[in-house]
């Protein structure tokens, strides 16, 4: 099994010094840096947006992993392209034209996610796998972090890479919601690829240590 990729979630970081957590990310194993935006109509919370990102841009040294919880993510998707995302996640539930949106996501210079929400199948993603870079399975529903993952993701995350595989796609998963180092390495089994992480990070005692113990989730843990 290789090493799982990392995307600490900025949702639960301290904003009273979001440098200092920002640079804490730079400095662990983190592979990206998680960049939720909620609109408060797609959601029940508002998160942040451009101001934040201006400031994660300056400080982080992380690859910008976006993921929008809003209605109609097209008006939006030039405007994180421009000011830096490495992926955008638009939500299934939110896209009318899907395959229009992952085209133009790719052509806007980033890799294209879809996100699905804990009752979205994944089977609706067959007729557009080519689009798709990444596929986000939320493991909670949307909208809040620090909430207590749904165990029904280690079903959907298994059926999601036998699709993949029948399909022979390169699609990457990544799981969203309550993770933590109890259930990292099941995911890794059932075939996840990316564990994005908030409240079991920034919660820590040692944040370093927390990610540092998610990026090797993949090893066997010694009693
Ligand atoms: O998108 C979301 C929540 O809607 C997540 O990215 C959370 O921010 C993850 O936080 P934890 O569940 O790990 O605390
Ligand atoms: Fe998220």
């Amino acid at each position: 099994m290789i090493r799982p990729l990392i995307a600490p979630s900025l949702l639960a970081a301290n904003f009273a010094n979001l440098q200092h957590d920002l640079e804490m990310i730079n400095d662990s194993e983190a592979d990206y840096l998680h960049f939720d935006v909620m609109d408060g109509v797609f959601v029940p919370n508002i998160s942040f947006g451009f101001p934040v990102l201006e400031v994660a841009r300056k400080h982080s040294k992380k690859p910008l992993d976006v993921h929008l919880m809003i209605t109609d993510p097209d008006r939006y998707i030039d405007a994180f392209a421009e000011g830096g995302a490495t992926t955008i996640h638009v939500h299934y539930e939110a896209c009318t034209h899907l395959h229009r949106t992952l085209t133009h996501i790719r052509k806007m210079g980033c890799r294209a996610g879809v996100a699905l929400n804990p009752h979205t199948p994944v089977d609706g993603l067959e007729d557009v796998l080519e689009q798709l870079d990444v596929v986000l399975i939320m493991s909670v529903n949307p909208g809040f972090g620090g909430q207590s993952f749904i165990p029904h993701t280690f079903r959907k995350v298994a059926k999601l890479k036998q699709l993949l595989t029948d399909n022979r796609a390169s699609t990457l998963i990544e799981i969203d919601g309550g993770i933590s180092i109890k259930n990292a390495s099941a995911l890794l089994s059932a075939g996840a690829d990316i564990l994005v992480a908030g409240s079991s990070v920034f919660g820590a005692q040692d944040p370093l240590e927390a990610i540092r113990q998610l990026k090797n989730s993949h090893q066997p843990m010694v009693a």
